[in-house]
């Protein structure tokens, strides 16, 4: 059996494939010591794991300590690279790239083949277009949804609210509609802002993925949501690379 994790800043999403065929997918919270225990049992039969990961590297060193006590077979880890089957990083420096927005723009491309938007609104929400030439054309780091509610929380003395995901755009008249109605403001305009770049782009959909891509799709974001994105990216070229 392979697995597939992808280990984010806030969750590791997993995959359990036996010849290509998924027999197994979860989630587990990066703050929890064991964000694997859904699957202990099954590691004893994993011959490869390809992990992506932006996880900070004390929590990276932890991971792969787990899984290399339990998993018989090769743990290897997946970086982003300058280039693949015609898709191009633009970073001089790919290393510095998020593991998550390469295996992503990678998922994307192998499924479309042409320009495309890759929108991640993970705990970070990264944008990536990408030309019909494949040309990584550059991409945006904005904080995730809850990150910019966690920040008002924090950083803010007098604001006291409680989240919640309805959509609501109307002026609020309260400091819990205030920041709500704001946070559904913040997602719409940056729908608006994706439409108007894949317009005059010219790129031929937007596809999303991450933990807040319904919240952006429910203020209308016009795209097709992939939940298991970076992980389909990560399989595709962990595929290549034992298949060469
Ligand atoms: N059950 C959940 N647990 C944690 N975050 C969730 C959950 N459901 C939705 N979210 C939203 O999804 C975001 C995390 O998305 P995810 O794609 O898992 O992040 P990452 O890839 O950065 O770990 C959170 O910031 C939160 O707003
Ligand atoms: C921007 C990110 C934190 C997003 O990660 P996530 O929100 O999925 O946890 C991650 O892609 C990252 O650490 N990037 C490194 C900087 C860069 O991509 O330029
Ligand atoms: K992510």
């Amino acid at each position: 059996m392979r697995l597939l994790i992808d280990a984010g800043n806030t969750r590791l999403k997993w995959r359990l494939e036996h010849d290509l065929t998924v027999i197994s997918q979860g989630r587990g919270s990066m703050s929890s010591d064991h964000p694997l225990s859904d699957i202990d049992q099954y590691l004893g039969t994993v011959s490869r794991v390809a992990v992506s990961t932006v996880a900070r590297e004390d929590l990276r060193m932890a991971l792969d300590a787990y899984l290399q006590e339990r998993v018989p077979g090769e743990v290897r880890f997946y970086w982003a690279e300058k280039e693949r089957l015609g898709l191009r990083n633009s970073y001089s420096n790919v290393s510095a790239m998020g593991a998550d927005r390469w295996h992503g723009m990678y998922g994307a491309w192998k499924k479309r083949g042409r320009g495309c938007a890759v929108i991640d609104a993970g705990s970070a929400i990264t944008i990536d277009y990408v030309s019909d030439s494949g040309n990584h054309l550059g991409g945006y780091i904005l904080p995730g949804l809850a990150m910019m509610f966690k920040s008002l929380k924090t950083d803010a003395a007098r604001i006291a609210f409680e989240p919640n995901h309805a959509v609501a755009l109307e002026p609020g008249q309260s400091t819990g509609e205030c920041v709500n109605h704001g946070m559904s403001w913040v997602s719409l305009a940056i729908a608006q802002q994706l439409h108007r770049d894949v317009e005059q782009l010219g790129l031929s959909d937007i596809l999303v993925t991450g933990g807040d891509a319904s919240r952006l799709q429910a203020v209308g974001l016009n795209a097709s949501e992939h939940p298991s994105l970076v992980l389909d990216g990560l399989g595709f070229i962990d595929h290549e690379v034992f298949s060469a």
